[in-house]
């Protein structure tokens, strides 16, 4: 994809995954003299009429100039990743083994990488089983998306204390199977009836044991709480297809995402009703996140990436730093990972969360709803 890339860039690498290039990679374009988003949908229809790219572009009219630009420099998608400080790289099948940073040969990095190149071969794969067209109409089909900004707004006016995304999730790398009798359904109603604003249904398969099977079932299942996907999201489709399933919102990584990529995203779920999550890890992913607009929602992960430790300070020392421009905005901050008690609650909330993102310490417990008065301290209002 790199050599690709490269090649033909000029647009985000989430519409160059390996797979939505696969009907067009024989004749690279040159895109070099294109400087709008019309010249370059003209451009692309000569290549591949049918081709997943032109639906979305003809659907999605967000291409500047100035940003289509930066996708004609020649560079690779991880040369561009790393100019903007990012860890991650794409595995990126190249076309010229000798082109590239000879990601093909490599080993990952770490599992936050390791993950992301599983994700490529599995997108790749469902998208050659439902293409985006197909999925962008059931996206269509599905009921309206539910206002996941206002409920975690209206939980923390009600209860003065950071409203909470609850996480049905089974497993995860870092910590094996948090639950061995896993009923996602059962798991999901007992924290609406105890007070979460929202949940979180993680549907990566092969590293957390999720699915998007559960994320559908759930919604399905009566709960009204607003379902945020929690997924390793690399390609549009995905959030199509999350939406289809019924979230209604998804996770954006920025450790992994370009800001292009974002930008892109953002306004895909913009147009779907969506909201994104921006979840980022450090001041560098923050200050990229923060230049974008329409931002409203951004989650900081007390995990680390390279490690798995988790360290709560990292919610606060970023906050301390940049509090300031994040209310100004009017951004909502969410603390994830590695809550544990009403100590750690209060003290997210103390350095400026209004919500929190919490899995571990609540399906653990025998009765993963009532558990949640023992993280806060006390009962919710809901
Ligand atoms: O189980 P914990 O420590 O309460 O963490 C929940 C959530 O923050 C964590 O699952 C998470 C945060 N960001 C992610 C990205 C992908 C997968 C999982 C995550």
């Amino acid at each position: 994809m790199e050599s690709l890339l490269a090649a033909s860039s000029s647009l985000p690498a989430a519409a160059f995954s390996p797979a939505s290039l696969s009907s067009t990679s024989s004749s690279p374009l040159n895109l070099r003299t294109i400087t709008g988003a019309t010249a370059a949908a003209r451009a692309v229809r000569c290549a591949a009429a049918k081709d997943s790219i032109l639906y979305a572009l003809e659907h999605d009219e967000m291409f500047n100039s100035a940003e289509v630009i930066q996708w004609e420099s020649g560079k690779s998608i991880n040369s561009i990743a790393a100019a903007q400080g990012i860890r991650i790289r794409r595995r990126c099948r190249s076309r010229y083994p000798s082109e590239g940073s000879g990601a093909d040969k490599a080993v990952p990095h770490n599992i936050l990488e390791q993950i992301i190149w599983d994700k490529e071969v599995e997108v790749s794969q469902r998208k050659a089983k439902k293409p985006l067209q197909k999925v962008i109409e059931s996206s269509q089909h599905a009921p309206p998306a539910r206002d996941f900004m206002g409920a975690l707004t209206a939980a923390y006016r009600r209860n003065g204390a950071p409203a909470l995304i609850a996480e049905v999730k089974k497993a995860s790398p870092s910590r094996g199977v948090l639950r061995e009798d896993f009923n996602p359904v059962e798991i999901a109603q007992s924290y609406e009836k105890n007070g979460a604003a929202c949940l979180s249904v993680l549907t990566d398969e092969k590293h957390f044991q999720g699915s998007f099977e559960n994320l559908e079932t759930v919604r399905n299942s009566g709960v009204k709480c607003p379902l945020l996907c929690k997924e390793f999201v690399i390609d549009i489709w995905q959030i199509y297809y999350a939406r289809s399933k019924g979230a209604d919102a998804i996770l954006l990584i920025a450790a992994v995402l370009p800001d292009l990529d974002i930008k892109y995203m953002l306004r895909t779920c913009r147009n779907l009703g969506m909201t994104a999550l921006i979840e980022v890890h450090d001041e560098r992913e923050l200050d990229r996140v923060l230049k974008i607009d329409g931002v409203q929602l951004i989650g900081i992960n007390n995990r680390s990436l390279e490690t798995f430790k988790v360290d709560t300070s990292n919610t606060k020392i970023l906050l301390e730093k940049r509090g300031d421009i994040i209310r100004d905005k009017g951004i909502l901050v969410v603390g994830e990972s590695g809550l544990f008690m009403p100590d750690d609650v209060e003290y997210v909330h103390n350095a400026g969360v209004s919500a929190i993102l919490v899995g571990e310490s609540l399906v653990k417990q025998e009765n993963p709803g009532q558990a949640i008065a023992g993280l806060y301290g006390r009962e919710l209002l809901h």
